[in-house]
This record gives C-alpha cells, structure tokens and sequence, in this order.
C-alpha cells in the first residue's frame, strides 16, 4: 500500500482575507517546527476526492452571509455531503478545525462546526477540539487562535514527532528570523513593453492590463477570472436620502460600454474600485519604489504553486503604479499581524523596531488590534507612523492586503434596462473608537463620481449569478419589523411569492428571500 504523505495539510475557506491569513501563520509555524513539508492551500484548489489520502489536515474556515461558508469552500462541501461516503471513508484522517466568526451573528461560526460535525461523521479523528474565533472579542480572533494553535502543536509533536519535532523552536523561534518572501518581482525593459501596450485600443489595453496585473496577484490567489465581464459608466448618481438624515443611500445607474450584458434578477454585480490616486504616489514615494518601470510576479517556489498554464500565459509585465493601483489596497484596508513583524525586521529606528517587536508578540497582541483593526489604520498610515521601515518591494507585494472588488446585489431588470445595472447603496462610513472618520472605499467613491464630468471613467466590473432569487436587506424600526412579519405570514399562509425571511433584531435588520 502506498505511504501517506507525512506532511501537514493546511486548507482555509475564507471571503475577506482573515482565515487565510491564519491558515498562512499555522503554514508558517509549522516549517518552523520543523515540520518535513507544509502544504497552504485555498479550498477550491484542492481535490475533496482526494482528502482520504492525507495524513494530517488542519482546515481553517470563516463563515460569511448568514452562517453560510465562504465562496471557495462550497464545492468541497457539497462533495463532503454526498450520500455514497461513509463512516469510515476518512478513518485514516487526524484533522483540526479553526472557524472565525463573529458571535453577533445568530448562526455563529456555523461553517467550522458544520465542517467538524462532518469530518468525524466520516470517520476521521479529531487532533484537538475546534477552535472559534470571535469578532467580538477583544483581540479579535485571535484570542482563541493563539492558544489554539499553541494546543495543536503540543498535541502534534505528542501525537506524531516526525510531523512536529520541535514544538519549542516555534514560541522560541519568534521574531529572531524573518521567513523567506514567497514571491519575487522581476523588473523588465521598458522599450520592450511599451511597443507591446501601445498596439492595442485604449479599452482593450485596459481590460488587458487589469487582467495581467490581478492575475500575478500573489493574494488574489492567481485565478483565471480577472478579465472584467465589462466596463460600466455611471449615468445616475442619485441621493435617495434627505441631507440631514444619518445616512447617505444613493441610486446608481450604470451602462454597459459595450453591448451584451446579460444577467438576472437577483444577480450581483462586482466593482472593482479605483483607489485615490494621491494615496497610491504617496505610497509609492515612501517605499522608494520607481512608479513608471515594469515588472512581473512570480512565487519564488514553482513547484509549490502550481499556478495554472492559463494564468501563467496572462504574466505579462505591467508598471509598477499600475500594479500597486489594482491590486495593492494601500488606503482602506488595515494589514495583518505579520505585517508587523515583517516590518520589525526592516525598521532601522530602535524605538520603532521595539515598538512593533511588541505588536508583533503574544503580550502586545490587545494593543495592535486597538492601534490597527479597530482603528482601521491603512497600510499607507501604518508605514507613515514608523518611517526608519523601508520594506522590500517583494515582502510588500506578499503582505500588502488584495485591493477586492465590491458586490452588490443588482436592483434593475435587464427587460426593463438592457444593457444597464442599478444599485441601491449605502455610502458606508464610521468613526472609530479613537474618533477618526472613515469611508468605505467603493461606494465613497462611487458616490464621488460626477456622471456628466466622470465620461473617461470606465468602471470594471463582472457579473455573478446571485445565489437566492432575491435578496432585499432593510434598516426598520421594531414596529416595521412587526407588520413585515405580519404580512410574510400572511402571505406565506396565502402561498405568494415570498420564500423566507430572516431577522437580526441586533442591527434591526431584515432579509425577505
Ligand atoms: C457580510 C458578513 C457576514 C458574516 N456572517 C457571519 C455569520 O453568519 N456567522 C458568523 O459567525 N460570522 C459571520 N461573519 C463574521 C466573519 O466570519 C468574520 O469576520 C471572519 O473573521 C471573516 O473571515 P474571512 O475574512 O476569512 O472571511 C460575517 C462577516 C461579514 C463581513
């Protein structure tokens, strides 16, 4: 019989970014443990019929929606629920599962325990007890994280030394040597790539531009579908709320530029917004970085990530503003807590070298989440508050958060609009505890734009098959909330069009599907 790999497995289901940075750290602790070889892999990159094969499988999943599992884990699942397996079918399998979620939610981290409940129901033994990770708390998931993991490498190198050998070396080990980049960049001549751009039409170079740049996107995990479906303009900026009132909801209409577009109601439309331009130069300035030359990224380790031929033909080099444009959030998205202990290694002031040591360690853990997610301090201010750091290029195309495309459910019908998508959208901003204002980077933007002065602005944008037949989220007050169930019963009772209804009294919500 063929041996097992005697590896670790490490899969992460994850929407906006977190489990997959767990998932990295739990990769990354691991080689320092000394473990002989460590797999990180996104879930939809991984063969479900394949599970019984591994040994040891550490699987971290977020839950998003209302208890739904995120995107890139609902194949595997789906393959995990069929009828045809049995109790035994993952008997050879040790796994452990780590869920993030957020105990506001009535369907708390439903995902992970979902996911458990399953892979023992086959037969596979848990290494120890499932983890949650919770928004509320207050280091956020990360409170349980830590001494999750620090649980399941005891047991590991208990369990199985050859897997673990040196549990010590990980704690020890912290902050003393900086891990490889996984990626390199490699600059190119500029003559060359310039008769290759200026041949095709403005739109076309655009389109193809995007699509070279967030293909080599190290966080945006090289997929194939970063060609936009197509390129909106917007026609209609309306507000549907007075000045005065608390919030801001505005009606966009938008127009394909070419003809075609296709979609159903309840469909989704993804945006992909443009950054402010001064934070983009003023990031680019204060890394040093030369703005107008061009370069591709590859992962350092091919064999490793095996990146789709598909994906491999679309690397082609791009200018270095560009690639921080598309795919660098700079100016809205907060690091991760790696970041900072990449950062501690290149910060040459010692006050600010010891001061993100701190951050980065166990103890500090409470006050980088204050100073950094609750705040939610930008890459650009976080770099600008410790200036003696000067990153390489490298580490800050690894590190830097994937600037993401926004969705919104689409509110017009194609019969009625051909060719043309409207939204309903709430401009989001907050203050934070420290009383700082901030905006929510797409529809800040979008609620920016002028429709008689933005002609040249050409919005790209994919559309996705909604996963309910429609979606309507409301704010209303108790009273509201009453006579809309009043009225679903009724309704449901008179067997019309509503299928289900959901309530979060704890932000006054509510979803009729
Ligand atoms: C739109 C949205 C829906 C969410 N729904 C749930 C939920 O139903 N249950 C839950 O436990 N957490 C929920 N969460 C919290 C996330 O699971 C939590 O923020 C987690 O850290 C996200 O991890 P990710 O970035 O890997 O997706 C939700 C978060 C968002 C933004």
């Amino acid at each position: 019989m063929e041996e097992k790999p005697s590896g670790l497995l490490v899969l992460y289901a994850s929407q906006t970014g977190n489990a997959m940075d767990a998932a990295e750290r739990v990769g990354r602790e691991a080689e320092r443990g000394g473990c002989p070889s460590v797999t990180v892999l996104s879930m939809d990159r991984f063969d479900a019929s394949r599970l019984p094969d591994e040994k040891t499988v550490i699987f971290v999943v977020s839950t998003t929606g209302q208890g739904d599992a995120p995107d890139s884990m609902k194949a595997f699942w789906r393959f995990l629920l069929q009828r045809n397996l049995n109790n035994r079918w993952l008997e050879d399998l040790h796994y452990a599962v780590f869920g993030l979620g957020d105990s506001g939610y009535q369907k708390y981290n439903f995902s992970a325990k979902k996911l458990d409940k399953r892979l023992s129901d086959l037969g596979a033994k848990s290494i120890i007890k499932k983890g949650l990770g919770d928004d509320q708390h207050h280091s956020g998931y990360e409170g349980a994280f830590d001494p999750w993991l620090s649980s399941l490498w005891n047991m590991l190198n208990h369990m199985n030394p050859t897997i673990l050998p040196r549990v010590s070396d990980i704690s020890n080990s912290h902050m003393k040597t900086l891990d490889h980049s996984k990626f390199q960049v490699i600059y190119h001549n500029a003559d060359e790539v310039e008769v290759h751009v200026s041949t095709i039409s403005d739109l076309k170079s655009t389109e193809k531009m995007i699509e070279s740049t967030r293909s080599m996107s190290p966080a945006l995990c090289f997929c194939d579908d970063n060609k936009p479906h197509h390129f909106l303009r917007m026609i209609t900026n309306q507000h549907l709320t007075k000045v005065d009132y608390g919030r801001d909801v505005r009606h966009f209409e938008f127009e394909a530029l070419s003809p075609g577009m296709d979609y159903q109601v309840g469909d989704v439309v993804e945006i992909l917004p443009s950054q402010d331009p001064i934070a983009v130069d003023a990031f680019i300035q204060h890394c040093n970085l030369d703005q107008d030359c061009y370069i591709t990224v590859q992962p350092r380790d091919n064999e490793k990530q095996s990146i789709d031929s598909h994906v491999k033909s679309l690397m082609h080099p791009v200018k270095l503003k560009d690639f921080v444009a598309l795919t660098m959030d700079v100016a809205s998205a907060s690091p991760r807590r790696y970041f900072f202990e990449v950062m501690s290694f290149y910060a040459t002031a010692e006050h600010e070298k010891e001061r993100l040591q701190y951050f980065a360690s166990p103890e500090g853990r409470d006050d980088l989440y204050q100073y950094n997610q609750k705040e939610r301090r930008t890459v650009l201010e976080v770099l600008e508050d410790f200036p003696s750091v000067q990153m390489p290029f490298e580490w800050l195309v690894q590190m830097v958060p994937p600037l993401k495309t926004r969705a919104f459910s689409i509110s017009s019908s194609p019969s009625a609009h051909p060719n043309q998508v409207h939204l309903t959208v709430s401009i989001v901003s907050w203050i934070t505890p420290f009383k700082r204002k901030r905006h929510g980077l797409c529809s800040s933007w979008l609620a920016g734009l002028d429709p008689f002065e933005s002609k040249g602005v050409y919005i790209p944008a994919w559309i996705r098959r909604g996963i309910r037949k429609m979606i309507f989220y409301t704010r209303i007050s108790g009273y509201l909330m009453h006579k809309i169930m009043g009225c679903y019963r009724r309704r449901r009772a008179e067997g019309s069009l509503l299928l289900s209804l959901e309530i979060s009294p704890r932000r006054s919500m509510c979803s009729i599907r």
